[in-house]
């Protein structure tokens, strides 16, 4: 097995001395004695507190720190910290329970806690986590979902690419400082150096790679040109790097150490499990983490030829983990032997649970129309495949505070909804009529999204007399396809082709109706977005929109209806129709039921709180279970 050659002064766990292999150990990710690169002091990096102006006297001084925990080797697994108050101990061991929080059982079967009973380490490993990155609904769910399960007790590090792209956009990492650590990863034939920037925020440590392969113009993947032609090595990179963080950085004086749990996330993160079972646990590093995959795409795989599996810094022998071929439909040519590496694959593989973001979706990756051809492998993994419904960032997505909309509104007063109405119809050029039924897209413009359908189904439904307001960039098809239909319907289209986040929060809150057609959706977020903002979703009926929008029915409830949009199947341009022409008579002759719908949805429970609960359940579950070993 081929060894990193890194360091990372103090703080670094040191071998176990256990077994034949720790002298190949010595010269692992582990040695730190002699090839020191880095020059990390004790001092608590993070905090908010200046850069090496307090040290961990500092924290004692204030009272926060308890103590800390070791394992057999020696190495700082989990410190205790009293808060000021000194009321509550927090730990931040997995097995440490949290006590003297408040824990209210609010109904039979859901409970809402302040806290966690149990409290992990966590590592988030992602390419994307907003507001620092985001290209959709992952860096939404990797900028908030980490806040959330800090804000309930778990000490909570989030690990993704430093992108600098020469815009704007590299502001976003200004408050990140560089925690002068170096660590050397072996891959793509090479020894590649990344460093580590660190910013505390929110409660979480958002530790970013820096890499020069994530300095170009661009986005995380791509370009004008298309997607970069090195992604697998950047993610590659990104993954190496995500498992040594916990054991090398001392992130406000205290490594993360080795019983953490890794949430991957999509493919760019898939390695971390295969990594963790291949190059780690042999050696006893990491024997008692777990790693949990978080599907929020099946789609997306990462799948390069077979020869690439060399890039990878894996042993030789692992190659069945990632080893992938293709189904013959899908190769190119007679003498195709179809064979690759598909790195979610060996995810699914070495993970100890699996996750996706709803339940509905859950259930359609087992069947071969929803597996992506993973399906036979996640049947057979059922028994740790669960489903958890996203929430959203309650506080970005707010309309009584939103700092991207005109007027603020809430159930309680709703007339600022018309005036975002009348100010986004102004700022699109649209004629200003407050009564004419207003739909919104917003979303990548791609065939998940169902763009085709829209396209389709679109000449018709501009006969109706009615507004249609579409945010997204993607495929030039679709962008151009806007621009001509713009230029036809000019008093009832606007296509806007981009990706501007102020603007999609002005059409979630002008608008009265969202449409997502989706072909597929692992849960999708904009549907819950809208239903805050009293705009009602309609959606195909499929994964997460299925769960999360309830269909209409204006007699249940004894007359007062239920519901809270549309949800239509199959997915075809006339049912598509049908739905929204259903939506657009009742919002024009049904009043009332209209703002029952508004207000059904704007109380509808979106909260992370919720989810984290779940999330919870299922890393308990994976600490029962022994960890991945082949
Ligand atoms: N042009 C544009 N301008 C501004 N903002 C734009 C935009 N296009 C998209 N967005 C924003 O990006 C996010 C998209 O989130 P989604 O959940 O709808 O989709 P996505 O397919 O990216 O995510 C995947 O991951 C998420 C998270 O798990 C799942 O919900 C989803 O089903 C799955 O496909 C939303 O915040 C949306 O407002």
């Amino acid at each position: 097995m081929e060894t990193l050659l890194q360091s990372c002064s103090i703080f670094t766990p040191k071998p176990p001395v256990r077994s034949p292999v720790d002298r190949q150990l010595a010269l692992s990710s582990f040695a730190i004695n002699k090839q020191r690169s880095c020059n990390v002091k004790l001092k608590a990096i993070s905090r908010g507190s200046p850069e090496g102006s307090s040290s961990i006297e500092d924290v004692r001084k204030d009272g926060m720190l308890l103590g800390a925990d070791k394992d057999e080797s020696g190495s700082v697994v989990g410190f205790r910290l009293i808060p000021q108050s000194g009321e509550t101990e927090v730990s931040n061991s997995h097995d440490t329970i949290t006590i003297g929080k408040e824990e209210v059982i609010v109904d039979d079967d859901s409970v809402q806690t302040t806290s966690a009973e149990v409290t992990y380490n966590i590592v988030f490993v992602t390419s994307e986590a907003a507001p620092y990155s985001k290209t959709g609904g992952l860096g939404d769910v990797c900028g908030s979902l980490p806040i959330a399960l800090a804000e309930r007790g778990h000490r909570v590090m989030v690990v993704s690419p430093r992108y600098l792209n020469g815009g704007p956009n590299d502001k976003k990492f200004a408050g990140a400082l560089d925690l002068d650590c170096r660590v050397k990863v072996s891959c793509s034939g090479g020894v590649q150096e990344v460093a580590f920037f660190h910013e505390y925020r929110a409660g979480v440590d958002w530790v970013f790679v820096d890499h020069p392969s994530y300095h170009r113009p661009g986005n995380p993947y791509g370009d004008a040109y298309g997607a970069f032609g090195d992604n697998q090595f950047r993610f590659t990179l990104l993954c190496h790097a995500a498992c040594e963080a916990p054991l090398v950085l001392p992130l406000g004086g205290f490594t993360y150490g080795e019983n953490c749990l890794f949430l991957a996330n999509d493919w760019h993160a898939g390695l971390v499990p295969v990594l963790l079972a291949a190059k780690y646990r042999p050696y006893g590093v990491y024997k008692d983490a777990r790693s949990i995959v978080v599907i929020h795409n099946l789609a997306h795989q990462g799948v390069e030829p077979a020869s690439t599996y060399s890039n990878f810094g894996l042993p030789p022998e692992w190659y069945g983990a990632l080893g992938w071929v293709f189904p013959t439909w899908a190769r190119t040519h007679a003498l195709d032997t179809g064979e690759a590496v598909n790195i979610l694959k060996g995810a699914l593989v070495t993970a100890d649970r699996i996750l996706t973001v709803s339940e509905g979706y859950s259930w359609e990756i087992t069947t071969p129309e929803g597996g992506n051809g993973l399906n036979e492998l996640l049947t057979s993994r059922k028994i740790v495949v669960n489903g958890i419904t996203n929430g959203i960032d309650l506080s970005e997505w707010n309309p009584s505070s939103d700092v991207h909309i005109p007027s603020h509104y809430s159930l309680e007063d709703l007339s600022g909804k018309i005036e975002c109405k009348i100010a986004l119809q102004k700022e699109l050029g649209l004629p200003i009529r407050p009564d004419c039924p207003m739909i919104g897209f917003i979303g990548r413009l791609d065939y998940q999204k169902g763009i085709d359908i829209i396209l389709s189904g679109t000449p018709d439904l501009l006969q109706d007399d009615v507004q249609f307001v579409m945010l997204g960039s993607g495929e030039k098809q679709y962008e151009d396809w806007m621009r001509a239909t713009e230029a036809t319907f000019k008093d009832k289209f606007r296509g806007w082709v981009g990706f501007n986040v102020p603007i999609s929060h002005r059409i979630t809150a002008g608008c009265d109706i969202l449409l997502m057609p989706s072909r597929f959706e692992p849960c999708g977020l904009n549907q819950l977005y809208a239903m805050r903002y009293g705009t009602v979703p309609v959606v195909h009926a499929t994964g997460g929109l299925g769960d999360t929008v309830k269909t209409f029915n204006p007699f249940a409830d004894e007359g007062r209806g239920e519901g809270t949009g549309w949800g239509f199947k199959p997915l075809t341009r006339e049912s598509m129709l049908d739905a929204l022409r259903i939506a657009i008579e009742t919002y024009r002759k049904h009043k009332s039921s209209w703002r029952g719908l508004m207000k059904r949805g704007m109380e509808r429970d979106s909260s992370w709180n919720n989810a984290a609960v779940k999330y919870e359940q299922v890393f308990k579950w994976a600490f029962i279970d022994p960890p991945y070993v082949s």
